[in-house]
């Protein structure tokens, strides 16, 4: 990388999205910008590159800059780093030849370390591997049966591994479209062929409706709160037919921050026990973030 560390406004490059990185040197006395090339889907340039952001960067000297799939990599840049979220396997093609030509770009992340991520079978096995646990509290993840086809084999599936319902169904992949974002509920065993594989099973917790969302950025944790799915009691079992499809449950619109909520809910997670659990993910996901 070529810059570290922050510069004053003054000396702040100015940013712009999808500008070109300007070829001659600056002068010796001007601190370089950042450049991060990035190559994300319209819906993420949206809802990530928000004006807020882009004046926080500009402030911190990143310069970030739109990066055109349709033309070769190494002829665009120079990138300090490379911010991606496409899935095809031509782009990850592409990244791998960019990281063995451009060892000193840093990619987030390598597709190798990313294709863990893309399937809630392997990212979620590496939780339930972890056995976390330390004095201030433990890291489990809830037990899950994964089902590729077939909806008619599920109630065999789920008793055979012992799942107890109520079920939520989440599917098997998860590549940023709304459809890998949906959320199945399933309170009775004749539901179950209803869903939709390829997919995971996994047992309802209940846990009191609201969630922690925990976000990681090196040794930077930030938690926010958000409401989720209620707690689940012996009538709805009994009560509840059929499907319930929940798109977006703790979405950030739902956010959970001043809700009157019984504290021993809303109360945040210990931050050690989230500084060891983010450690622990990044060695074994082999992520840089
Ligand atoms: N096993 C479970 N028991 C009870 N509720 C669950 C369970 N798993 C997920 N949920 C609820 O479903 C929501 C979505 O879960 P999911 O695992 O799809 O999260 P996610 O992929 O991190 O979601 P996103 O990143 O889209 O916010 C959670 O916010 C939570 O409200
Ligand atoms: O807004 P929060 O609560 O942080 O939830 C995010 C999810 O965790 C991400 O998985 C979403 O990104 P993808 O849709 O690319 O997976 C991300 O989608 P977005 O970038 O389109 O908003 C968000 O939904």
């Amino acid at each position: 990388m070529r810059v570290h560390g922050e510069v004053s406004d003054d000396e702040a490059a100015v940013a712009v999205v999808g500008e070109t990185v300007p070829s001659s040197p600056p002068p010796a006395s001007v601190v370089q910008p950042l450049v991060v090339g990035y190559a994300l889907t319209k819906k993420k340039v949206k809802s990530f590159l928000q004006p807020k952001l882009l004046a926080l960067a500009r402030k911190k000297g990143i310069h970030f800059v739109s990066i055109d799939e349709t033309c070769p990599l190494s002829e665009q840049g120079p990138f300090d780093i490379i911010l991606h979220k496409l899935t095809s396997k031509e782009w990850q093609q592409v990244l791998e030849d960019y990281r063995e030509e451009h060892p000193e770009v840093t990619v987030l992340d390598p597709p190798n370390a990313i294709q863990h991520l893309h399937n809630r079978q392997s990212m979620l096995q590496e939780v339930a591997d972890l056995n976390l646990s330390n004095g201030y509290g433990e890291v489990c993840a809830p037990r899950q049966l994964v089902i590729m086809k077939d909806p008619s084999s599920i109630p065999d599936a789920v008793a055979k591994a012992g799942l107890t319902l109520p079920l939520v169904a989440k599917p098997l992949v998860a590549d940023g479209t709304s459809k890998s974002h949906e959320l199945s509920l399933a309170y009775v065993e004749a539901s179950l062929p209803l869903l939709d594989p390829p997919l995971v099973l996994q047992e309802f917790v209940n846990h009191g409706g609201i969630l922690f969302k925990v976000y990681i950025v090196g040794e930077t944790i930030q938690v926010v709160r958000r409401f989720s799915l209620p707690d689940v009691n012996t009538y709805d079992l009994g009560n509840n037919d059929g499907i319930f499809r929940f798109p977006r449950v703790s979405c950030a619109t739902n956010n959970a921050e001043d809700a009157d909520v019984d504290p021993c809910i809303a109360e945040l997670p210990p931050k050690p026990l989230l500084e060891k659990l983010g450690r622990e993910l990044r060695r074994r996901l082999v992520l840089r973030s």
